[in-house]
């Protein structure tokens, strides 16, 4: 077959149907390259096999969270690598099947003539005014969509990456009001004081349309972010007499993570300490803490991928912060920055290093590329010695530094961990070894008698037992301090728990069949907030150690335990994850619900009642409003949902939880990265316990960085 495949387009069509049978592609992928050969035959222009196996990778691609098909990474790194076929966690059933076999012998040069169809691919130079489903730039392949949004962004960073009129200069009038008010949040500077990033971040943010903090886990981002809103309000109250306060908007990609950062907003602008600010309380009060989803901020259009605000249609909004931005994906960040109105300022808030969203692109990632280097600009560096009296080091200037650099924040200190915290450590050694040697430095923390972290061997051939043991009951005796509760920051933390202990709460605090519906609610937010405290994070979907296996075996031993009752697919206490996005209910890919058995509802007379005797099974949602209310959706709504007691660590980004557990497989794959590891550790908030049939996956894994495919990085920094 291999042989005749890309000589003849019914044999590559078949190549690729057995590809999509293998679950290697989505069907998705081959019902595009039969629409665009439908429409170029009929155009009397048919595809070459090659153009055929092109369009269908890219598409590929683009499901494994690449923005384009890059061909010249294809073949130096080999085929099978780069484009994960046979997936991570599959063989092939016959060699013959494999892209490094199809492939072996097509130099660029033989994929330089099989583009050049401008019916279906233009070249950039002429994709503005082409239709063409497909656009190349160089060596990438883009589905136009995608390359659109790429442009899209570049075109919006370009426009609000200058300083504002009002703070172009840095001893203006906007400049000393601003330097003001930071004096008066922050406290006055002494010039031998260390660097307060968090400080620098706000005048840097302050100063043009575009900006992003980044940072790690308790770095400060939203301490910071509630500093800036009050600088910003403070100076546009000030500057003229009458002037109204600023229009904040606040958003994240789920509602789970909007929900947090309201609870996290709420408590930083409840305790800011705004004595030193003229009218301190006028400014409070113009912070808001409403966190809104991205999708419910733009407004999605049920059914469709259209939002109600867009370009001609922009956001009524002054400042716009989106926090947990590593999660946006290309799409969404193009249509944010659109729907952000030319005036306003858009703030991004996330950490550089997680994995990047589970749809395509890595975009925070590829802002933040050059971060930690700081390269600012010396009209930088005499912007944040005046406005916020701080000195940036030599080694940070550069003054070949591009627009985007200056606009870019990184916050280098973490508060939420202490000295003692095996968590923080265990997540700097991944992320950012002094040494360059994450293997060893992660040794070292695991090996440090941390009471916050386990580390446990488990079977290689049957790890089912030990791992449902422990994700039963929590595991508390596999930490070093017997995973006692214990004091952080001044307040208690409880034992580390595994999912009985949300289980208990559904039982023991169900209110009694005649409640109220506030009842309910109040019992369903006490058992959401329950199931943060553990959560199975795992590497892989399939085998073993992966969330299909582990889900099954912990889904019977908690049957086992008559801890749940699975006679239906809907279970009381089945914790789901919605899979796709369901612009209709409101729900994001990433949501997180649990099942419940409620009483049902009705109306009578134009009044609500609650039926005592007649249960039914509904999924509560944090509201993700800013309201901390619930949310009820009937099950049948749900589109796209799994069971999540064992999540992959991709779909976790965006959520915490009190305990997190990380499975790792017993060989080595390509998912297994650096960025994977830190995201599962950082995913725990009081105990990580990670459980390996072998050390040395995970000293392998640290050692290997994502790559993901884009031409952004080229288009943002040259
Ligand atoms: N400059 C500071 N001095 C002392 N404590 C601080 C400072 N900045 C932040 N903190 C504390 O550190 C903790 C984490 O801060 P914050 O929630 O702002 O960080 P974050 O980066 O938003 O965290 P997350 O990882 O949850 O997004 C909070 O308890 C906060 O009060």
């Amino acid at each position: 077959m291999s042989e005749t495949v890309l000589a003849d387009p019914a044999t590559l069509l078949s190549l690729l149907e057995s590809w999509v049978e293998l679950g290697w592609l989505r069907a998705l992928d081959l019902a595009l390259v039969r629409f665009v050969s439908h429409q170029a035959e009929a155009a009397g222009q048919p595809l070459s096999p090659l153009l055929m196996l092109g369009i269908a990778l890219s598409s590929h691609q683009l499901g494994r969270g690449h923005v384009c098909l890059d061909l010249d990474a294809m073949t130096r790194e080999g085929f099978n690598d780069a484009l994960s076929l046979p997936p991570e966690d599959d063989v092939a059933p016959d060699e013959r099947l494999l892209p490094s076999d199809i492939l072996r012998d097509t130099a660029l040069g033989d994929w330089e003539t099989a583009l050049d169809l401008p019916l279906v691919v233009a070249d950039v130079a002429d994709g503005e005014h082409s239709s063409s489903p497909l656009v190349r730039d160089g060596h990438r392949l883009y589905l136009r969509r995608y390359w659109q949004y790429e442009q899209a962004i570049f075109h919006q960073l370009s426009d609000r990456l200058a300083p504002l009129t009002q703070l172009q200069d840095p001893s203006g009038v906007g400049a000393r009001a601003l330097a003001g008010a930071l004096d008066a949040l922050f406290g006055g500077v002494d010039a031998d004081d260390a660097v307060d990033w968090q400080r620098v971040a706000c005048a840097n943010a302050a100063r043009q349309g575009f900006s992003v903090i980044t940072g790690g886990p308790g770095t400060g981002k939203t301490t910071t972010v509630v500093k800036l809103l009050a600088a910003l309000q403070s100076v546009a109250l000030s500057l003229s007499a009458g002037a109204r306060s600023l229009r904040i908007r606040l958003a994240a990609p789920t509602g789970k993570a909007s929900a947090r950062l309201n609870e996290s907003l709420a408590g930083a602008v409840d305790g800011l300490d705004l004595s030193g600010l003229h009218d301190g309380e006028a400014i409070r009060a113009a912070i808001p803490v409403e966190v809104t989803t991205v999708h419910r901020l733009l407004g999605s259009i049920p059914g469709s991928r259209k939002f109600r605000h867009h370009r001609h249609n922009p956001l009524v909004a002054d400042v716009l912060v989106i926090d947990e931005a590593s999660m946006v994906d290309i799409e969404m960040m193009a249509r944010v920055l659109e729907a952000t109105p030319p005036h306003a300022r858009l703030i991004l808030l996330g950490d550089k290093d997680q994995l990047a969203s589970v749809d395509a692109g890595a975009v925070l990632g590829e802002f933040c590329q050059r971060a930690a280097g700081g390269h600012y600009t010396p009209a930088t560096a005499g912007w944040l010695a005046q406005v916020a009296g701080t000195v940036i080091a030599p080694e940070l200037l550069d003054g070949a530094g591009t627009p985007l650099d200056q606009a870019i924040t990184m916050l280098r200190k973490s508060y939420r961990f202490t000295a003692d915290s095996g968590i923080g450590q265990l997540a700097t050694a991944v992320n950012q070894p002094a040494s360059g040697d994450a293997a060893t430095e992660a040794a070292r923390v695991l090996q440090g008698g941390f009471v916050d972290i386990a580390r446990a061997a488990i079977n290689r051939t049957e790890p089912e037992p030990q791992v449902t043991r422990h994700c039963l009951g929590g595991g508390a005796a596999s930490f070093p301090g017997g995973g006692e509760g214990r004091l952080i920051q001044g307040r208690p933390v409880a034992p580390p728990e595994g999912y009985r202990h949300y289980l208990g709460v559904m039982k023991r605090a169900r209110p009694a069949a005649d409640a109220d519906w506030t009842q309910w609610e109040q019992w369903a937010g006490q058992v959401l907030e329950a199931y943060n405290r553990f959560q199975l994070l795992c590497a892989l979907r399939r085998g073993p150690f992966g969330v299909e296996g582990l889900n099954q075996a912990i889904i019977a031993a908690l049957s086992k335990d008559k801890l749940i009752s699975t006679g239906e697919g809907w279970f009381a206490g089945r914790p789901i994850m919605v899979t796709r996005n369901d612009y209709s209910l409101g729900l994001m890919n990433g949501d997180i619900g649990i099942t419940l058995e409620v009483p049902a509802r009705h109306w009578l007379n134009g009044r609500e009642v609650i039926d005592p005797d007649h249960r039914v099974i509904r999924v509560a949602f944090p509201a993700g409003d800013g309201s901390g209310g619930v949310r009820w959706v009937l099950p049948s709504r749900l589109q796209g949902v799994e069971t999540v007691f064992a999540m992959t660590v991709h779909k976790s980004q965006g959520s915490e939880f009190a305990h997190t557990c990380l499975v790792l497989p017993d060989r080595i794959n390509p998912v297994l990265t650096r960025e994977l590891v830190y995201t599962g550790i950082t995913r725990a908030k009081h105990w990580f316990s990670l459980l390996v049939p072998d050390q040395q996956v995970f000293d392998q894994a640290v050692g290997r960085r994502v790559i993901r495919t884009s031409g952004l990085g080229r288009v943002l920094f040259g």
